[in-house]
């Protein structure tokens, strides 16, 4: 299966300056509306599409972002292997404003999104006990590197629901529960990701402290936007890098993140609902056929 990297551009990552022979494609999901149309283009060899999560212009909030229709779009476009960017507030004192953290698990407090795929007339349980696809954050760490971009392997990540900031209770909770960043996004993105057999990693840059420090003004967002602005810059570099020595064929996943499907539905063939399998196509369609 030939690769193509899909990016999502979180706060302060509305496009990707760098693509060539770039085109917007026009595809409709069953699922509703996506942030933006994806766009196509090439970094070298690579296939790219790009989608910026909250819309042109960040119209979108975290609760309104439709994470079915952007991933739903972006497996239509082929997409395989999917780096999310995102800022994130930081609950260690090791991770400071302008490190990348290639995040390896998640926890899940959000409460108002459409978090699967499947559902009545199709059930489906994924596997997600190791929510990212390694071969990504190995790629991505050398990307890292050859960017020059302060990070570190591994690392939690809580997504909260937002759109307002953590209270100091809540961040100091966060942090014993032994979340290394926050934020409001990568759920249920990498969920529906897993369920529809991308391969997923995300890339989480801290912006700011969150609430927990001591004797400090809680986090503000004209701060968060200075720093966003010195990391979009390196995340773009680091982009480059990536797709520069990215394969030209999808590499299977040691996880299985591409296969995730093989066992997890449940509801027997009789019992499913076609209007529901209808709208599977793309993210089902390798095992509904
Ligand atoms: C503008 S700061 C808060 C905002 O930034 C993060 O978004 P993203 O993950 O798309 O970069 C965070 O999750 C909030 O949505
Ligand atoms: N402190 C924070 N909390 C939630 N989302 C964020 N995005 C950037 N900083 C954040």
């Amino acid at each position: 299966m030939k690769a193509t990297l899909g990016i999502i551009g979180g706060s302060g990552v509305y496009d990707l300056a760098e693509l060539t022979r770039v085109r917007e494609l026009d595809i409709t999901s069953p699922w509703g509306m996506p942030s933006a149309p994806p766009k196509e283009g090439w970094l070298g060899e690579t296939r790219v599409v790009f989608m910026p999560r909250h819309g042109a212009g960040h119209r979108l909030s975290p609760s309104d972002i439709n994470y079915r229709a952007n991933i739903d779009v972006l497996k239509r476009a082929g997409v395989t292997d999917l780096v999310s960017l995102s800022a994130c507030g930081s609950y260690r004192e090791d991770l400071p404003p302008g490190t990348f953290v290639l995040v390896d698990q998640f926890m899940d407090r959000t409460f108002r999104r459409e978090t699967s795929f499947f559902g009545a007339g199709c059930v489906a349980h994924v596997a997600f006990s190791d929510p990212v696809s390694p071969n990504l954050v190995a790629r991505l760490a050398n990307a890292a590197v050859e960017a020059g971009a302060r990070h570190v392997v591994g690392g939690t990540y809580v997504c909260m629901e937002g759109p307002q900031f953590s209270t100091r209770a809540e961040s100091l909770a966060y942090k014993a529960m032994g979340a290394s960043v926050v934020g409001m996004t990568n759920m249920p993105e990498a969920k529906l990701a897993r369920e529809a057999e991308i391969a997923y990693a995300s890339v989480a840059m801290v912006t700011d402290y969150d609430a927990w420090r001591p004797h400090e003004d809680g986090v503000g967002v004209a701060e968060i936007l200075e720093v966003m602005r010195e990391n979009g810059a390196v995340a773009r570099r680091l982009i480059a890098s990536l797709a520069a020595a990215f394969p030209a064929e999808h590499e299977p996943c040691p996880i299985g993140s591409d296969r995730a499907l093989d066992f997890a539905l449940v509801t027997a063939p009789e019992h499913r609902d076609p209007a529901l399998l209808a709208k599977l196509d793309a993210v089902a369609g390798r095992v509904l056929g």
